[in-house]
């Protein structure tokens, strides 16, 4: 491999990393671009390795010795402060973080996010290691802007809306609205790593991720997840479009989110692992400001995007509406709008992303019909055939 160089042109030295929840969605790109085209080390924690299995088998792989799999769940096991200890770097993306679960499983969604990230936290600032820790776009919670009148002109200005780290507010819903025990725990996370930081001088990058997506996000209930799992709208989109039925659209899929393509905001997660001096002490949004749409017009394309990837026509009626009462049950709400201010990840690493929506649906929903479309045909089969 030739000399690789930071973004001050010093050369990067080989490093260790901790990887926590790296068998998950992130993870296994984070795993798949650092062995593919970096030096570094990786071990890689987690209670699962299904999505990482192509990197740990077979022991010929170009990068074998270079990853090292520890199946542990982090609640309960004392090997993760050794762990922590071997290496130079510490990552943790592990979570619960399907809205599905945060208003009917809020105690464990908590639990998850906060209580069980404090030892990571700990053995970090204990140690004299760097951490990366992945919070979330859900901490801005709602805009400023949707609680002015619908008529309201300002609802048009940026100031209302465009999401800023170091001056936007965190608006949240009542305790009764479940649905921000998620986004509450990671507030009180970012601000326990935000005071290690400042009192202990723990070297620390926070990553808010706005909507990645691409390959491996989630699981397609029925064939590697179950019947009744509840997947992030991706996976639930993608799943009634292999299945021929139409796509739901909760409380008439106004609300607004901008999508970015993994392996761009992976490119990002690279620049701050390679530039600690420039990652350091902040925090990043991380989104694609350029690929904003309404959940109903996401439906729209992934259909128009499937018909054209998997050759079969669209049904007549492509999306139906269901309440979030109905599809979530009680205590969920929504955050109305997320646009990623980009002022702070260009400035310190130059970093924007490339891909539309239209070609990042358009590779990842031909992933999704090559990886599942037969198992949802032998699945649909299999009660008629016995
Ligand atoms: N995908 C996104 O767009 C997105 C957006 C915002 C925030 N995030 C954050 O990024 C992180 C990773 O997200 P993801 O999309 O890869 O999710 P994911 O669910 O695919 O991955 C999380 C991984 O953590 C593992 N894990 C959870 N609890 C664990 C425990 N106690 N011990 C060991 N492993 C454990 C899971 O098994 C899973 O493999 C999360 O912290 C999430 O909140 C992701
Ligand atoms: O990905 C992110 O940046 C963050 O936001 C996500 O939250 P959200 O975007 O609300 O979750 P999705 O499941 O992707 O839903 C997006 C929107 O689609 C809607 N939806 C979802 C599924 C569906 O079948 N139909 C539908 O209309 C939801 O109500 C919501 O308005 C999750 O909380 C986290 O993974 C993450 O922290």
């Amino acid at each position: 491999m030739a000399t690789r160089t930071d973004l001050d042109g010093r050369p990067i030295k080989p490093i260790t990393i901790c990887m926590i929840g790296a068998g998950g969605f992130i993870g296994s790109h984070l795993c798949e671009k650092l062995m593919s085209e970096t030096p570094h080390k990786v071990l890689a924690l987690d209670v699962y390795n299904d999505k990482i299995k192509h990197l740990l088998e077979p022991d010929s792989l170009p990068w074998a010795g270079r990853i090292q799999f520890h199946r542990l769940n982090i609640k309960h096991d004392s090997r993760l402060e050794g762990l922590i200890k071997m290496a130079d770097l510490t990552i943790n993306l592990a979570a619960i973080c399907t809205p599905a679960d945060y208003n009917t499983r809020p105690l464990d969604t908590i639990y998850s996010n906060f209580i069980d990230a404090l030892p990571v936290v700990k053995y970090c600032s204990e140690n004299n290691k760097r951490l990366i820790h992945f919070s979330t776009c859900e901490v801005y919670g709602k805009t400023i802007g949707s609680f002015l009148p619908k008529d309201s002109p300002l609802r048009q200005d940026p100031a209302y809306y465009v999401l800023k780290e170091d001056t936007s507010p965190c608006i949240f819903g009542s305790i009764e609205k479940q649905r921000w025990s998620y986004a509450c725990a990671k507030q009180l996370i970012e601000r326990l790593i935000y005071a290690e930081g400042a009192e202990n001088g723990l070297e620390f990058t926070i990553v808010r991720p706005f909507n990645w997506i691409g390959p491996r996000m989630d699981f397609i209930p029925g064939i590697d997840g179950p019947s009744e799992g509840v997947p992030r709208v991706l996976a639930c989109f993608s799943n009634n479009l292999l299945r021929h039925e139409p796509l739901k659209l909760v409380d008439g899929g106004q609300s607004q989110r901008t999508f970015v393509y993994i392996k761009d905001a992976i490119e990002a997660v690279l620049l701050m692992i390679e530039n600690p001096d420039r990652a350091n002490g902040h925090i990043f949004n991380v989104g694609n400001p350029n690929n904003e749409v309404t959940v109903r017009q996401l439906a729209e394309m992934m259909t128009k995007v499937y018909a054209k990837v998997s050759g079969e026509p669209s049904l007549d009626s492509p999306t139906v509406d269901i309440s979030s009462k109905e599809f979530y049950g009680e205590g969920y709400d929504d955050s109305d709008k997320r646009i990623p201010d980009m002022t702070i990840i260009n400035k310190q690493l130059g970093w924007n992303p490339k891909t539309s929506l239209w070609d990042l649906l358009e590779s990842t929903l031909t992933y999704q019909h090559r990886t599942y479309a037969e198992a949802i045909k032998k699945s649909i089969a299999k009660p008629t055939a016995s």
